[in-house]
């Protein structure tokens, strides 16, 4: 896995934008579309990466918003993060609104897709180089559990360190919430702009698809705090796999649906319209109030909302909810999320796989990770893990799954 990964899949990013900008958009098409050298590179393309990954860290570091500190190291430390991330979401729109009042053609990013998500490709690989070799400075406690068998590919592609620093800088964290994700939406933007520069306005689909993934992101960067109290976070490494998610698979896989509207229009009817923005309002109503009662709970358990709560106790002095969301199956926030994932693949019809790649994708991936996560809780509490999985029985979907 850790050889064959970091080639396939980045080979996949570019196929799925390749296929996305095919008129046929079919995934099994054969020959498969390959594009040529002049469609890979663009000089722009690395200044335009570049520029966008310094000006968020120039926002990341600016003294907005509040600072928090993560949960407990090994060490019985814990460490301080800037939350800023609303912010820096804000000042990129506004940036944006600018580009636009002075005609910057912005729906120019759909012919840019292809180089940058190569030189995006290219950061991950120097960066991930650049990870695995500063870890052998860092104390063994700073060290992920996971990433250190001693096997260098594998270590390399899982994260040797678990919280990696410049100085205060925090690289795993900044990572996960500020270039990809922001920049998955500025994508979703420029698509939405190449279809006014086509089709003179913007369709219903489309704004469909900006709006439900614009509220995705704006809802994580405005519950940040929320984030470091996620496995990413608090047991991964900073290694190939997160560093190649955050900076390539996020902005470039998850804007495939935007990409594929401008190619592809859509006329939807208006029952379909209500019924996707219901699906997506119950999807996120579900995945919010379930992590926000999960990290309430981590973080202060005799708060009002979840006193009274009932609750589990487990040797490690830390309890296990058994009520409220995480009564009803294991994983609510997963349930929520995938909701969320279907409504914003049903704006693009049925007559094409592609713009299902996501939830296809995503469900695989929650499953993977819910076998993870029930793999380190029951290991971490025992017996009380089993109480809890005989008290709630399904793991993401009630009475199925
Ligand atoms: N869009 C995307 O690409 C992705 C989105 N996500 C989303 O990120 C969010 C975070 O997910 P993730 O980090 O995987 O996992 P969770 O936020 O679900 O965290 C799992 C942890 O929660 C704690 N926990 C589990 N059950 C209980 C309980 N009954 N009571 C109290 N604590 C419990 C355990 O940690 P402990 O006991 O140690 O506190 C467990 O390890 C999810 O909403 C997910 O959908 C995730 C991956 C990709
Ligand atoms: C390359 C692989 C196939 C997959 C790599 C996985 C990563 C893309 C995801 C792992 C966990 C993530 C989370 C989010 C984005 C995707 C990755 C990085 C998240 C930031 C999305 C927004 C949510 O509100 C969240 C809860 C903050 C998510 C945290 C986990």
């Amino acid at each position: 896995g850790a050889v064959c990964i970091p080639i396939f899949l980045p080979l996949t990013v570019l196929f799925l934008i390749c296929v996305n900008r095919s008129p046929d958009a079919a995934l099994l098409q054969w020959p498969p579309p390959l594009p040529s050298l002049d469609q890979l590179w663009n000089p722009t393309a690395p200044l335009l990466l570049l520029g966008w990954i310094a000006l968020h860290a120039f926002l990341y570091l600016l003294p907005l918003g509040k600072i928090s500190e993560g949960l407990v190291l090994r060490d019985g430390t814990r460490l301080k993060y800037p939350i800023n991330g609303f912010h820096s979401l804000c000042i990129s729109g506004a940036l944006l609104m600018l580009l636009l009042m002075f005609k910057a053609p912005l729906g120019h990013l759909f012919e840019m897709m292809l180089p940058l998500a190569v030189c995006a490709i290219a950061v991950s690989f120097m960066l991930s180089v650049y990870l695995y070799l500063s870890s052998f400075w860092a104390p063994p406690h700073a060290l992920a559990l996971g990433g250190n068998t001693g096997n260098p590919l594998y270590d390399y592609f899982i994260g040797r360190e678990l919280n990696p620093r410049i100085g205060h800088f925090d690289l795993k964290y900044f990572c996960e919430l500020r270039p990809g994700l922001i920049g998955w939406v500025v994508i979703n933007f420029g698509m939405l702009m190449q279809e006014v520069e086509l089709r003179g306005s913007p369709s219903l689909a489309m704004m469909l698809v900006n709006s439900f993934q614009l509220l995705y992101v704006a809802d994580a960067l405005w519950n940040e705090e929320a984030v470091l109290t996620t496995m990413d976070i608090v047991h991964d490494g900073f290694g190939f796999m997160l560093v190649f998610g955050d900076l390539a698979w996020v902005p470039f896989t998850y804007s495939l649906q935007a990409a594929f509207l401008v190619g592809h229009p859509q006329t939807l009817s208006p029952m379909g319209v209500a019924a996707t923005i219901t699906l997506n309002g119950i999807g996120y109503y579900i995945f919010r109030k379930s992590n926000s009662q999960k990290n309430q709970f981590r973080r202060s358990p005799t708060h009002p909302s979840v006193s009274r709560l009932e609750t589990i106790a487990t040797a490690t002095g830390k309890r296990l909810l058994v009520s409220g969301w995480w009564g009803l199956v294991r994983h609510p926030n997963y349930l929520g999320d995938l909701l969320m994932a279907l409504a914003w693949s049903l704006p693009c019809g049925f007559s094409h796989l592609l713009p299902y790649f996501y939830v296809i994708y995503f469900t695989v991936l929650l499953i993977h990770r819910e076998a993870r996560d029930e793999r380190h809780c029951r290991a971490k509490y025992g017996l009380a893990w089993e109480t809890y999985c005989r008290r709630v029985p399904y793991r993401i979907i009630p009475y199925i799954y």
